[in-house]
């Protein structure tokens, strides 16, 4: 059945993936995780540092092997067949990893389009056409090594794109991208599903997945907590409110006794330099804003305000339920 329109993107049976630790310990990278991928759909997989998202993703890209379990991207398996697998799948990860700083953004896109077999009198009109899509014509002759960071991440999804794959996994492709350079390239990964492909997004920001993903799922310590659309993981949020308090001088014990405060469900810390942000999860029935501030006497308190309930904050509530 390999390639037929029934055959997932992306499919991932109870994969596991183990590294010896200090002293011989062994560390689950991936632990038992089982995904799927439909053809056409974009699915975010989410989760705190160390949770086994880029093991994951690299056991796709085929530069990783599992210790045990199956992956396969469009019927290929990546262990057995791992050629076809990288023959139909686009990789595009974040940063400076994977371009040749000193060559202009067309010889390394025509440095690629040999490794990957492209036949020489298509690789021109093709790197031109993704240059425009990507909107680096007019900077295509200038060396890599003067790009921005926003410049290069268009061209590594030039490069990802090289050999027209169907399957594309984006690795935190917005890492350090600036707000304007973020939004950019989220409208150019939108295009890729438009045009028919099916993606895999690992990222940090919640927003990104919200904004772009079919479904979510979000790993933590290599295995799989929840799967969803992200309107229902955030309707595993109904009922609660946000209190925001931006603060300075929040310290752990503060956090901990906000924790244990009647009505509070978890409690999120965000530092910006000077100042920090508190986001104080309830349910809608107990009103605890006169509890957390009391908790925080003594303190600068900036601004007090209630939000809904964000994916972000689903995020946050389900990392939280889970360490408990
Ligand atoms: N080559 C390796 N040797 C030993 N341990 C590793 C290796 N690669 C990953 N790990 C460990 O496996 C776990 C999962 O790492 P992984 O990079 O997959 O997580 P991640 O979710 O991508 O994290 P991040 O968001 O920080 O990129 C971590 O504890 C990491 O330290």
């Amino acid at each position: 059945m390999l390639d037929s329109i029934a055959t997932p993107a992306i499919a991932i049976d109870d994969l596991t993936r183990t590294f010896k630790g200090p002293q011989g310990r062994v560390k689950h990278a991936i632990n038992g995780l089982s995904l799927r991928v439909e053809r056409g759909e974009m699915v975010g997989l989410l989760g705190p540092n160390g949770a086994g998202k880029t093991s994951t993703a690299k056991i796709l890209m085929t530069v990783l092997l599992p210790t045990s379990g199956k992956a396969g991207i469009l019927g290929h398996d990546v262990v057995r067949d791992p050629q076809t697998a990288r023959r139909v799948t686009g990789v595009i990860l974040g940063g400076d990893a994977g371009l040749y700083a000193r060559l202009t953004a067309v010889d390394n896109l025509l440095l690629f389009a040999d490794l990957y077999g492209i036949p020489y009198r298509e690789q021109k009109p093709r790197i031109r056409d993704l240059l425009d899509m990507v909107g680096l014509l007019g900077n295509e002759r200038k060396r890599v090594e003067s790009f921005s960071r926003g410049m290069k991440q268009r061209l590594h999804i030039a490069r990802g794109l090289l050999h027209d794959p169907d399957v594309v996994i984006l690795d935190e492709p917005s890492n350090g991208i600036d707000p304007v350079g973020a939004r950019e390239l989220r409208a150019l990964i939108r295009e890729q599903v438009r045009d028919g492909r099916s993606v895999l997004l690992t990222t940090h920001y919640m927003f990104e997945a919200d904004e772009l993903c079919d479904r979510v799922a979000v790993m933590r310590d290599g295995t799989k907590i929840a799967e969803g659309t992200p309107d229902s993981l955030k309707k595993q949020t109904d009922g609660q409110v946000v209190l925001t308090v931006t603060v300075s001088g929040v310290g752990e014990d503060h956090v901990g006794r906000l924790r244990a405060l009647p009505g509070v469900h978890s409690v999120g810390l965000t530092e910006h330099g000077g100042s920090q942000t508190l986001d104080v999860h309830s349910g809608q029935e107990t009103d605890v804003t006169a509890a957390v501030l009391a908790e925080l006497r003594g303190l600068s308190v900036i601004q007090v305000s209630k939000r809904e309930p964000t994916l972000e904050d689903a995020y946050v509530s389900l990392i939280s339920q889970d360490r408990r």
